[in-house]
């Protein structure tokens, strides 16, 4: 995709699809986080169609019910990263992380670029159930302490 050169080699999203796709069957790649743009919505339902690994929405999703929704009827993603700052509220992020699981997706909770040692959390990966936690490699205070 021309990283490394000044002229970037623009994909469109069928392409992008299949370079992911080539590389699933190469590597173990257990999971696909916002593979395509936040608002790209028709590439995500179109990967989603054929798609064997988590297809986890992050952005697409920004912990935000409706958008959960949304992403319900279009069969957008199976998967939801369930960060509290996003949407601003515990409850509004437990409900969101509720609404996914309600569609049978897996929840991830996520700590953020700029976290500190607080370790809540865990408690709510805990409390939730989600079984996925996303703090990082065990390095620095503020992933350890999760
Ligand atoms: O990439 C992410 O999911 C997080 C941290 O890993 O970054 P951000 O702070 O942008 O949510």
């Amino acid at each position: 995709m021309g990283f490394r050169s000044d002229e970037p080699d623009m994909l469109e999203a069928s392409e992008l699809g299949d370079l992911y796709r080539e590389l699933l069957k190469q590597h173990p790649i257990v999971l696909l986080e916002d593979p395509s743009g936040q608002v790209d919505w028709s590439a995500f339902t179109e990967f989603n169609k054929n798609c064997a690994v988590e297809l986890v929405g992050d952005d697409l999703l920004a912990t935000n019910i409706d958008r959960v929704k949304t992403a319900e009827e279009k069969k957008a993603c199976n998967s939801m990263l369930l960060k509290i700052n996003q949407i601003g509220t515990i409850t509004e992020a437990i409900a969101a992380g509720n609404e996914a699981f309600s569609a049978g997706w897996s929840v991830f909770v996520s700590h953020r670029s700029g976290e500190t040692t607080d370790d809540f959390i865990a408690d709510l990966t805990v409390g939730m159930r989600t079984g996925h936690l996303k703090s990082g490699a065990p390095a620095r205070g503020e992933r350890v302490a999760k």
